[in-house]
């Protein structure tokens, strides 16, 4: 039996990869596209788009109400992707999502949703299993190493900072890491904002620049010596098979999970 599977976001970078991942997956059905700009037009009638009869609609209450699905994949924007989130699963469709930029409030309450409706839900901030295991290695590593600076680089189109994938590896660091606050005690900006982002004492640093896709490099320091863990995403393609896996698993799940690493 196919998977049906609804897609919000399909003309975005993530969603036109992901569009094309669903539509060559053999036992994955696209029945429907969420995009604002083509309410009532078909995924053929969007230029650069497969030349396929799939129903695009703007309202995601419209499109639940008409179409049927199993999974819904969200790859938008943080407002939308949490509304829609929380629609999906109020509607009984197991999201598989991959936006970033939802608070930690807005993942409790979603969490606690999936609790009650007992549906499966999969909210990864990176689908990259590379990632995944960069993430993983930097929790192993920060027992051994208390000091640490998370340094994330994406393309200067992305919305949120730092990263979802970064905030995922300060969590897992987290878990592992001696809570201390680093740098000398006394330091000071000069100019606001130097010495980036700080969590637990972590310090994260945000870059953006034309040409980047993903990439983040999480270094290490103690006396004498350095660890450098890093990963790159080339293309988006590094992403789709996390989401395919996703999907697969979230059909067996009847709660949320954040991380894919928690389904590998
Ligand atoms: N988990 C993972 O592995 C990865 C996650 N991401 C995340 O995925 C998300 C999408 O990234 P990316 O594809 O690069 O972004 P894009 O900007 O390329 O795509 C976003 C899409 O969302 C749509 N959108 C924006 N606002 C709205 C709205 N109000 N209602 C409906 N649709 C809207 C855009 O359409 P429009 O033209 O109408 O604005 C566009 O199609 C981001 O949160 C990013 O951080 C990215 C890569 C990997
Ligand atoms: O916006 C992106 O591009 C990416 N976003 C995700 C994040 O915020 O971590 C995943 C990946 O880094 C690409």
């Amino acid at each position: 039996m196919a998977i049906n599977i609804i897609l919000a976001g399909p003309r975005g970078r993530m969603g036109s990869e992901a569009v094309n991942m669903v539509l060559n997956e053999p036992d994955f059905k696209l029945v429907a596209c969420i995009d604002r700009k083509h309410d009532g037009e078909q995924l053929t009638d969007i230029q650069g788009l497969p030349n396929k009869d799939v129903p695009i609609f703007k309202e995601i209450e419209e499109c639940f109400q008409q179409v049927n699905a199993d999974v819904f994949i969200d790859l938008t924007i943080p407002e939308v992707g949490y509304y829609h989130t929380k629609t999906a699963m109020e509607n009984n469709i197991r999201p598989v999502v991959g936006t970033t930029g939802f608070t930690d409030e807005q993942i409790v309450e979603l969490s606690q949703l999936a609790q009650t409706k007992k549906t499966g839900c999969i909210i990864a901030p990176n689908f990259a299993v590379g990632a995944v295991l960069m993430m993983k290695f930097s929790e192993m590593a920060a027992k051994y190493f208390s000091d640490v600076e998370i340094i994330e680089k994406h393309h200067d189109r992305k919305l949120d900072a730092p990263s979802g994938t970064a905030k995922k590896t300060a969590e897992l660091i987290r878990n592992t890491r001696e809570a201390k606050k680093q740098g000398h005690p006394d330091e000071t900006e000069t100019i606001r904002g130097a010495r980036g982002a700080e969590l637990d004492g972590m310090r994260i640093h945000s870059v953006r620049l034309p040409g980047l896709v993903a990439h983040q490099e999480v270094l290490f320091g103690s006396s004498g010596q350095t660890l450098s863990i890093k990963h790159d995403s080339l293309n988006r393609e590094s992403f789709m098979e996390g989401i395919k896996l996703s999907v697969y698993k979230v059909m067996e799940m009847d709660e949320l999970t954040y991380g894919l690493e928690n389904i590998l």
